[in-house]
């Protein structure tokens, strides 16, 4: 019974995932820099440590990116009109996609910037 809701819960997350996948442009571009991210990992041998850190600055900018998408739905669920309120919720919930944009740029930098010096 309880494996039976297990796996019913994993479709519904499942099934969320998908929709940001479709419906979210941002989600689709971070998930087209996420693979250049890991082929530039291969490409570079990255030590364990460093995929570690790597694929949690990937999975931090994914996750504030989704939670992002959620904030905004229910936003224009509760008030589909213009409100100064709204604008700023989203506008606070975009900032948070944005630090951890700059940071995975710095975390990119960091790691993949000493290695690509050494090619050139
Ligand atoms: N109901 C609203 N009231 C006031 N300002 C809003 C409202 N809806 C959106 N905005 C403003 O427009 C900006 C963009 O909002 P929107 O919901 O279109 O998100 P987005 O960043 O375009 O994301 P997406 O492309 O995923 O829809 C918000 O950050 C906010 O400044």
């Amino acid at each position: 019974m309880k494996d039976k809701k297990s796996v019913v819960g994993f479709r519904f997350a499942w099934a969320g995932l998908k929709a940001v996948m479709k419906k979210e442009s941002n989600f689709q571009l971070h998930l087209t820099a996420t693979a250049i991210v890991i082929a530039a990992g291969f490409f570079f041998h990255l030590s364990l440590i460093e995929w570690a850190v790597i694929l949690l600055t990937i999975g931090l900018v994914l996750i504030t990116e989704m939670i992002n998408s959620v904030i905004e739905r229910i936003m224009d669920f509760t008030q589909p009109g213009y409100d100064e309120r709204i604008k700023e919720i989203k506008d606070i919930a975009a900032g948070v996609v944005l630090v951890t944009a700059i940071i995975s740029v710095v975390v990119g930098a960091l790691i993949f910037g000493p290695k690509v010096m050494q090619l050139l």
